[in-house]
């Protein structure tokens, strides 16, 4: 393995916060690991292992918790984060299984990865909990799917939706539908940050500066996005709403029908979908 994280002194769980041990501490590590301590939980509640030093060290002093080799995170706590990439899971799971207990909950974010490819891997009493998170979740708008393994009870489910609730909103849904989330959900910020990119540059070649131009983007994009949230109408009907007849928006409605927006949409999602699939065999 590589040169692991230091190795503090063990671990003692303060009485009313079991220790929760985030391994990977990435973009995506470092979110839920935030996202704990926003919601409550105190920093010698929460651990962290991460395989670069310095990034280790980094976590340590901007958030105030502590950097472990994935063993020493692993052993006494309650909750096993899970946030290295999917190539990198079956490597971590070899090392840190032998420090497993029963009565733990493993919760996995890595896309595309099954629960019960998991579960082959945690000793048995070990339940498994998988989880699609998003970006969003940096800034507390993020959206969490979760499933559960075939030995995770309301306990352990209950458990990871806290976890990603400091972070955004969470679903729990069947995880037969997990690929198709990672493809909506997982995925979708990337599609927004396209389509506010494709529309920055649009508005400049038509001679808007940029600044104005990323303004009005950016606040056209939440302000649609919020009046779906807000107002629970079918965005169809909101759209038909900015659309007046023989207007400015038909005309570029027109355009993107005849790009095919709709078509790209159903082919992006169903090749993300077969990615998600593909990435648990490494
Ligand atoms: N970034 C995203 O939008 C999303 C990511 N995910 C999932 O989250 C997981 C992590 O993704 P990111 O945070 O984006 O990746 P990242 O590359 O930013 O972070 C992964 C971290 O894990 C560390 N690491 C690797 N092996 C390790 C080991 N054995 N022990 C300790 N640390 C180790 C790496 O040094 C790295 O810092 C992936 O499985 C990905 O599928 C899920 C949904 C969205
Ligand atoms: O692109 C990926 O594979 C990860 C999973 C969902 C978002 N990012």
């Amino acid at each position: 393995m590589t040169d692991p994280a230091p190795s503090g002194p063990p671990l003692t769980s303060p009485p009313d916060h079991p220790v929760t041990a985030v391994l990977g501490g990435g973009v995506m590590g470092e979110t839920v690991l935030a996202g704990l301590l926003r919601s409550g939980r105190p920093p010698e509640a929460v651990v962290v292992s991460e395989k670069d030093p310095d990034r280790a060290r980094d976590l340590e002093e901007r958030h105030g918790v502590r950097a472990l080799r994935a063993t020493d995170a692993v052993r006494g706590a309650a909750t096993v984060v899970l946030v290295v990439k999917p190539q990198d899971l079956e490597a971590l799971l070899v090392e840190v299984a032998p420090a497993m207990a029963p009565g733990q909950v493993v919760v996995s974010l890595a896309a595309g990865v099954g629960t019960a490819w998991l579960e082959q891997r945690v000793p048995e009493g070990v339940a498994v909990v998988r989880v699609m998170p998003n970006t969003p979740a940096t800034v507390d708008q993020g959206m969490a799917v979760v499933s559960g393994g075939a030995s995770a009870g309301e306990a352990h489910l209950a458990e990871a939706e806290s976890l990603m609730r400091g972070t955004g909103r969470v679903v729990r849904v069947p995880e037969s539908q997990q690929d198709a989330a990672t493809a909506l959900s997982g995925s979708g910020p990337a599609y927004v940050f396209l389509v506010v990119e494709a529309m920055v540059e649009a508005g400049v070649r038509l001679g808007l500066p940029r600044p104005t131009a990323t303004e009005l983007a950016v606040q056209t994009v939440l302000g649609a996005a919020t009046m779906v949230h807000e107002t629970g109408t079918h965005p169809a009907l909101l759209r038909e709403q900015v659309t007046s007849p023989g207007g400015t928006t038909a005309a570029a409605l027109a355009v993107l029908e005849q790009h095919g927006l709709r078509a790209a949409f159903l082919d992006a999602l169903a090749a993300a979908r077969d990615r998600s699939r593909e990435l648990a065999g490494g």
